[in-house]
């Protein structure tokens, strides 16, 4: 897989920098961008060869949120390395979430978790590859905090961007009745399929595309499940709201916690509620109700 590296250069006041590499980040990841890393003058991050959207990226810096800021940025091939293999070698050690869920690292035998004293352990097997969600993340993390705090035993399960696949799996082992996820990217969308047989989940169906795949799911959902970004969420939340059932959930995450009132703002129109929020490190989760 060929990759590409982008320094971008923001200039701008002291005051604004972590704002704006913030929001950057989150234009970046929508022009397909991965990995970011902060420097002190700007963000470097790296993007798949045929995900780059330039235009997309282009058409954000030119619109930027924040005024009076100058964004300049350099693109070249990234060192050309098996990325892959290289995410493979090094693994991840196990993630607990609470002392209900633990996910582990499919592919390295030692590394995986000593459950013998936890027998009702609900335990997920990841091979991560360049997909999302191994739990390391807080906003993964929340999510399935929140799952554990649902019933979810025969429901029926929407995984919106799923990644390694993490959300409806934990959801599948919860005792749902069927769990359907999507995800625009194809790698994740391989990956999430090849994690579900890994954990002998066969009630998890993965779809490819955006939230217009929803068009075409039959039937509704009592609990949908979007750990994207803000301006996605904010684009998507109508859709999510008309696959949910009546006193169906929706757990939102992957934004920070200033992202809140915009979001809440959003669900309002849509006869959404707050039912509870969580926020880790200025990550949030947001869990509304019909
Ligand atoms: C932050 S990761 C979350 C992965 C996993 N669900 C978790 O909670 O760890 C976001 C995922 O959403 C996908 N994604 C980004 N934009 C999307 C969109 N518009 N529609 C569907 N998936 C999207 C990305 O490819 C990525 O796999």
């Amino acid at each position: 897989m060929k990759y590409l590296v982008a320094t971008f250069n923001i200039e701008t006041s002291a005051d604004l920098m972590q704002a704006c590499q913030d929001l950057l980040a989150d234009g970046a990841a929508e022009a397909g961008f991965e990995s970011f890393e902060e420097t002190e003058t700007g963000i470097e991050a790296y993007v798949q060869k045929d995900l780059f959207d330039k235009e997309a990226l282009d058409a954000y810096i030119a619109d930027f949120p924040i005024m009076d800021t100058q964004i300049t940025y350099d693109i070249q091939d990234a060192e050309d390395k098996d990325w892959n293999q290289e995410w493979e070698e090094q693994g991840f050690d196990p993630i607990f979430v609470g002392d209900q869920v633990v996910i582990y690292d499919a592919k390295h035998p030692e590394l995986y978790p000593d459950t013998s004293d936890r027998p009702d352990i609900i335990e997920i097997g990841i091979e991560a590859k360049l997909a999302f969600g191994t739990g390391n993340h807080e906003t993964t993390r929340m999510i399935i905090a929140q799952l554990l705090k649902m019933p979810v035993k025969t429901k029926r399960i929407l995984d919106c961007g799923t990644g390694t696949g993490i959300l409806g799996l934990t959801a599948s082992k919860l005792g749902a009745k069927d769990v359907v996820g999507y995800d625009i990217d194809e790698w994740s969308v391989e990956n999430a399929k090849h994690n579900a047989v890994l954990n002998g989940v066969d009630n998890m169906e993965v779809l490819f595309g955006n939230s217009s795949v929803l068009n075409h799911v039959s039937g509704v959902f009592d609990v949908v499940m979007a750990n994207i970004n803000r301006n996605i969420l904010l684009e998507d939340m109508k859709l999510f709201r008309s696959v949910m059932n009546m006193g169906g959930t929706l757990i939102l995450s992957g934004f920070y916690e200033e992202d809140v009132p915009v979001l809440l703002e959003k669900a309002d129109e849509l006869g959404l509620h707050e039912i509870t929020r969580q926020v880790d490190n200025n990550w949030t989760c947001l869990v509304l109700g019909a």
